[in-house]
């Protein structure tokens, strides 16, 4: 993969980020915080290549250039949302960081001591426009994450139902995934960053505006990556902090590999289920604009075949911590039953 250039001048960051401790690399042409990982690069290839497919099948990452898959949405800048989008509400979260970690706030009240780490909030999108519009670096930075729906504007369903629906419906028919769950809409600012997570839905992550980078790992480096307890709020977020990761505590992450892509407008990344990923705005890149699709898997097959695969072995852990959490009566009591079971016998 291209070796990243020289250090980036701190006048960019600072710009952005405030006082900001990272240190920042150019990254072929796109400024991006540096991490002491061993990236290889995801594949780009033509939507129309006959590759495509092969690799969506094998449930590879890899990015569609140029993709006429949500042409319709290239259009969707901040000033043009904010006449199209709707009276409607929309979910718009704040950090005291650059980072946006997911938290699931039904299990919040369950898990002592937990501190949210950001705070969503409901406002119209005029509110939000102003926000951004006047954004300073050392205010409290804000990330929209809200699913499309019924209250949109009569243009953006127009533009939403120009979507490539013939191409996307014969992938979700043909990869036998399961039912279309949702379409997320994402306004980011420069530098704000998704910690990584995996997901159990099959996404064609889209990018409108501004760039992303996208650093993913295979569903087989879950040992390097220490994700919370299931029934913590932060399930299926890893627990390593990227800027400051405690090998004491997460000795593995120093073996992970992973891999990255740079998505720009009319890219799609393929992002299969159960890759973990790590989303960043990159600082040079301006707003971001992004809209996921995000697919159900396809029934189990009939047919299991051994060995496992990491994505089957993911989710054989998650059943049995969900099954322990429930045969216990309380997620505390797992942690201790699991050390007698494999402390000595299996370790
Ligand atoms: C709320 C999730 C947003 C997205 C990451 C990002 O664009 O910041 C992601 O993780 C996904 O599409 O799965
Ligand atoms: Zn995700």
């Amino acid at each position: 993969s291209a070796e990243p250039s020289a250090v980036v001048s701190a006048a960019d960051v600072l710009a952005v980020n405030g006082a900001d401790s990272h240190q920042y690399i150019d990254f072929k042409g796109h400024v991006v915080r540096n991490y002491d990982l061993q990236l290889e690069d995801i594949p780009r290839l033509n939507h129309d290549d006959p590759r495509v497919e092969s690799m969506i099948a094998n449930e590879e990452p890899v990015v569609l250039t140029n993709s006429d898959i949500i042409a319709t949405a290239l259009k969707w800048d901040l000033n043009y949302l904010r006449e199209n989008i709707g009276p409607g509400n929309f979910s718009v979260y704040s950090s005291k960081t650059s980072k946006f970690m997911y938290f699931d706030d039904k299990r919040a009240k369950d898990w002592p001591n937990f501190v949210p780490p950001t705070e969503r909030h409901e406002m119209k999108f005029e509110e939000f426009f102003e926000r951004i519009a006047n954004f300073r670096s050392s205010d409290t930075r804000i990330y929209l994450q809200q699913m499309l729906n019924d209250s949109v504007g009569k243009n953006i369903v127009k533009d939403f139902l120009g979507f490539k629906w013939n191409w996307l419906t014969a992938i979700q028919r043909k990869m036998k995934w399961g039912t279309l769950t949702s379409n997320l809409l994402l306004i980011g600012l420069p530098g704000n960053i998704t910690p990584v997570h995996y997901d159990e839905q099959q996404n064609f992550f889209c990018q409108v505006s501004g760039y992303k980078r996208i650093i993913l790992f295979h569903p087989d480096q879950f040992k390097c990556l220490y994700p919370f307890p299931l029934y913590h709020p932060c399930d299926r977020q890893s627990q390593v902090d990227f800027d400051n990761p405690d090998y004491a505590r997460f000795p593995k992450f120093k073996e992970v590999k992973g891999f990255q892509a740079i998505v720009g407008p009319g890219d799609v990344l393929y992002l299969p289920m159960y890759w973990w990923h790590h989303v960043e705005s990159t600082i040079n890149g301006g707003i971001t604009t992004s809209v996921n699709f995000w697919y159900k898997a396809g029934p189990t097959p009939s047919q299991i075949t051994h060995p496992l695969t990491a994505q089957q072995k993911v989710a054989v852990m998650r059943n049995i911590e969900r099954m322990l959490g429930e045969a216990l009566g309380d997620h505390r009591e797992i942690g201790p039953l699991l050390n007698c079971m494999v402390n000595g016998r299996y370790s």
